[in-house]
């Protein structure tokens, strides 16, 4: 039989130690249903990278949003393991939400479950093998997801639905923040979360892309429990006040 632990062969050294059983980070999630706000830290300072994750936590924030871009899935190179782990060596014990613009992915998930993510999530056209990355996260101790781009269908997910702790829509494409929110994404979300209903699992159903205060509370009424925000939080100056005005919609959507 080919099992995980073969193919686990051909991954880094991080990635075979997590694999031994050191992935920690799912004890860190809690999947409870309330509604949790994401910051995308591809919109913070990098330059200040550990203090702004602190403050935007301190400010009200859940989860931290991790942008993992590589410059051939998306036009765009961010941040990988290296950063995650600095940001729990500085402290924080929030989860972290690792979204991986990244082809091929299987090679840097063991990297990343090493480094302390808490979710890992990835494209379906990113990976040769949906169910086998799926399988291989959650084998690293962290909560697997998927994540579709707007105009890809949610089709696969029939065939893995009992594999996913969290389903991302991105209402955007990806690779930038400060996009606006694609209204289509709407019809989406309640798609996904029937298909989230009809399967009776705990599973987060995240929004990523042209999140405001202003459109906040008509994406939660879309089914939306999980929120990533990146340039409405981190471009204004007083990170409180807006996570503050997001609760009070999202209450108002509840
Ligand atoms: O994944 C992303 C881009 O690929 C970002 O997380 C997303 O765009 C958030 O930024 P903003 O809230 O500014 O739209």
């Amino acid at each position: 039989m080919f099992t995980l632990l073969s193919t686990s062969l051909a991954f880094s050294p991080a990635a075979r130690s997590a694999m031994a059983g050191r992935g920690h980070a799912a004890s860190a999630v809690s999947m409870a249903s309330d509604f949790l706000i994401a910051p995308s830290i591809l919109s913070a300072d990098f330059a200040r990278l550990g203090d702004e994750v602190t403050n935007v936590l301190a400010s009200g924030a859940d989860v931290v949003h991790f942008d993992v871009m590589d410059n051939h899935y998306v036009p765009n190179l961010t941040i990988g393991p290296m950063v995650c782990k600095a940001l729990r060596k500085h402290g924080v014990t929030a989860p972290i939400d690792v979204h991986l613009m990244v082809s091929p992915v299987d090679r840097i998930i063991g990297d990343f479950a090493e480094a302390g993510a808490s979710y890992i999530t990835f494209h379906p056209e990113a990976t040769g093998h949906i169910d086998r990355s799926l399988q291989l996260v959650k084998s690293l101790g962290c909560k697997s997801g998927l994540v579709f781009n707007p105009a890809t269908p949610l089709d696969c997910l029939e065939y893995v639905m009992d594999k996913v702790d969290i389903i991302l829509l991105m209402s955007v494409n990806p690779g930038f923040g400060g996009q606006a929110f694609i209204p289509a994404t709407l019809d989406k979300l309640r798609q996904a979360r029937a298909l989230i209903d009809k399967s009776g699992r705990d599973i987060r159903l995240e929004i990523d892309g042209g999140v405001t205060p202003k459109n906040i509370g008509e994406i939660a009424a879309a089914g939306a429990d999980m929120f990533v925000a990146g340039s409405a939080i981190f471009n204004t100056p007083d990170y409180k006040a807006t996570i503050d005005v997001m609760r009070a919609e999202l209450a108002k959507a509840k």
